[in-house]
């Protein structure tokens, strides 16, 4: 197969990454997971940093597993553009030919054609001391791909930045990191990375991989709990019922159950914090059906241009307005009831 496949187990300290994927050439793939999961651990294991105690790692058909980092063919782009304080921006991104062999005045007419794709040529002169943290970024992306590279690796590319310029680098990046010779791994906290850069997903928890698929697939019905936070979405595990979902401690939650969901079998109920409606502790709400709980405010924080509400007990996450937060005069510590419509819940198979 062109593209990447790697099989990897290897050890630091106590923790044990042992994870299998592939990613077809001309597509990106996303690794999600919180910290400590390991994904760090697995693009040192893909560079080369770090050999693996047992596994392979096969790009563009050749066994890469004992090939020295700078032979792999892989570039790597960080949260940091890294670039060198003492080349101009075009010698930076001339770099990497010039380590292929290519003579000066080639590597520099490909660090030109780079710079141009990414918006940058204006900066060839400039001296990295010079750029904005965007800009900075821009010409590390140039400089990994004017190496050409088979694979690409992108661990937290947007983190370091601040909202607009991540916003732009993202565009940036979706318009040139996919090409039909390459293949690209993309580590990131944020769900937006991945629905608008990756095409597959593999969340990876304590050094294993625990969800992957499609990203929308995975991102709209999250079977782990770290997905769904981070995905917006409130999860609640229990058992397929044939109205929905039995929770561990006897609560149905009412919803809609997706095809694959069989009853009797391990299950999630999922839905968004915008579907949460809250009231006064103790006021039952009327009208269609609900699924409501008890539930104390936990934490309130601005998400976008709603607060979040997290609750301890259900812990389920609700947005409102500040209006209604100042209404409902919620603080941590506030007793209320949640309810959430049946219609808003889907309920789909758990992993296990
Ligand atoms: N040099 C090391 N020696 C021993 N253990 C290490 C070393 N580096 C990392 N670890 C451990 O390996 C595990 C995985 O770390 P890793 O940095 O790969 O996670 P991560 O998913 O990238 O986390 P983050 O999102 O915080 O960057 C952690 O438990 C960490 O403590």
């Amino acid at each position: 197969m062109t593209g990447l496949t790697a099989r990897l187990t290897l050890s630091r300290g106590t923790f044990t990454l042992d994870v299998d994927l592939s990613v077809p050439a001309g597509t990106v793939l996303a690794v999600l997971g919180p910290n400590g999961a390991g994904k760090s651990t697995l693009l040192d294991g893909l560079v080369g940093l770090h050999r693996p105690d047992r596994g392979a790692v096969v790009l563009g058909g050749r066994d890469v597993t004992a090939v020295p980092v700078h032979s792999r063919r892989i570039a790597l782009l960080a949260q940091d553009a890294m670039l060198f304080p003492h080349l101009s921006v075009l010698d930076n991104v001339a770099f990497a030919p010039r380590s292929a062999g290519l003579g000066r005045a080639t590597a520099r007419d490909r660090a030109r054609h780079w710079l141009s794709e990414v918006d940058a040529g204006a900066l060839a002169d400039r001296g990295p001391a010079q750029l904005s943290g965007g800009q900075a970024q821009r010409v590390a992306v140039a400089r990994a791909l004017a190496g050409e590279p088979e694979l690409l690796l992108l661990d937290e590319p947007l983190a370091a930045l601040d909202v607009d310029a991540a916003r732009a680098v993202r565009g940036l990046l979706r318009r040139v990191i996919r090409a039909e010779d390459r293949c690209t791994v993309l580590v990131t906290h944020d769900p937006l990375d991945a629905l608008t850069l990756a095409d597959h997903v593999v969340v990876l928890d304590a050094g294993r991989v625990v969800e992957r698929g499609p990203v929308r697939d995975v991102l709209a019905a999250p079977r782990t709990a770290f997905t769904a936070r981070i995905a917006g979405l409130n999860l609640v595990p229990g058992t397929v019922t044939g109205a929905g979902l039995r929770t561990g401690d006897g609560q149905v939650i009412a919803g809609v159950a997706a095809a694959d969901a069989v009853a009797g079998q391990a299950g999630v109920a999922v839905f968004p914090p915008s579907a949460v409606a809250v009231f006064p502790a103790g006021d039952p709400p009327g009208g269609s059906p609900r699924n409501t709980v008890a539930a104390t405010v936990a934490t309130l924080e601005p998400h976008g241009p709603v607060i979040r509400l997290r609750t301890a007990g259900s812990g389920w996450a609700a947005d409102l307005t500040p209006a209604a937060v100042a209404e409902l005069g919620l603080e941590p510590g506030v007793p209320v009831r949640l309810a959430v419509k049946a219609a808003a819940v889907t309920v789909h198979p758990a992993l296990d």
